[in-house]
């Protein structure tokens, strides 16, 4: 029986051949090439200051379902951009997360600041596409991907002039990420072949990465007090979806968020 993870990648494959049918990969590289500029993301998560904020723009989610009926994507991103975000996510994988590459299209029109596409990576079309949509960053998760499939994205996504998100969930993820060279490492507290969750895998695992690269605690970070003991554990970033989509003010709350981190900082 596969994982929650292999049958979410089968659907994107299927989800991918039918626009690689539509834009073969020789029309979606000029695209790519006509885009506007990657900013400089890494810089931006290197840089001093308090924790940085990735903040998410997520419909749902297959763990809990409907989460926030997004109307206007890009309104959200803009306001998580003015409570100081340094980059937005946008979930781009459409049958569990109903995201879409509309979303990444209307965000990356109204903000200024670094765009990731979050999706489920595993084909070097999907690479192109990201920058061909003016992403930024892309993620990449090593629970889906071999070494060699890893290295080809890492290496496309850099030659496009894209920074990655390397994922991890277990201390042999985590060597392997290293091992890539991956500057920024996400630590996600959820496992996507179960879907459960483990608070303590930040911690756990952040001793181990090296102090010279960009350390990002990923999911079920619910408010202030969770910034908190992650900074204190080590983050230089965080990556939250659903407590800003489900609380007051997007604003407020990404506000609350790096506020919380800098308190810890100091
Ligand atoms: O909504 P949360 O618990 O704040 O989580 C955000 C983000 O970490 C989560 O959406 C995520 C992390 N890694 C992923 C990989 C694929 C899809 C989604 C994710």
């Amino acid at each position: 029986m596969g994982t929650v993870l292999d049958d979410i990648v089968a659907g994107v494959r299927e989800d991918l051949e039918e626009r690689r049918r539509l834009l073969p990969l020789t029309q979606l590289a000029q695209d790519a090439a006509q885009a506007v500029p990657a900013l400089d993301a890494l810089a931006r998560f290197t840089a001093p200051g308090p924790v940085k904020l990735i903040a998410e723009v997520k419909r749902r989610s297959p763990s809990k379902g409907e989460l926030a009926d997004i109307a206007d994507p890009a309104g959200l991103a803009a306001d998580y951009e003015a409570g100081g975000a340094t980059a937005i996510s946008v979930l781009t994988e459409r049958r569990r997360f109903g995201g879409s590459l509309r979303d990444l299209d209307a965000v990356r029109e109204r903000v200024r600041i670094p765009v990731l596409r979050k999706d489920f990576m595993v084909d070097p079309y999907q690479v192109t596409e990201a920058r061909a949509h003016g992403a930024d960053l892309i993620l990449l998760i090593v629970a889906a991907l071999d070494d060699h499939l890893l290295r080809d994205l890492h290496q496309q996504a850099t030659a496009l002039g894209m920074a990655a998100l390397v994922e991890v969930h277990d201390e042999a993820e985590l060597e392997r990420a290293v091992a890539l060279g991956a500057q920024l490492i996400g630590v996600n507290a959820r496992n996507l072949k179960t879907l459960e969750v483990d608070p303590a895998a930040f911690g756990r695992l952040a001793p181990f990465v090296p102090d010279d690269r960009v350390k990002v605690a990923e999911s079920s970070i619910g408010g202030p007090a969770d910034v908190t003991a992650v900074v204190r554990d080590g983050a230089s970033a965080v990556l939250v979806g659903e407590a800003l989509v489900t609380g007051g003010s997007p604003r407020e709350a990404a506000a609350a968020l790096i506020d919380a981190g800098r308190a810890a900082t100091v």
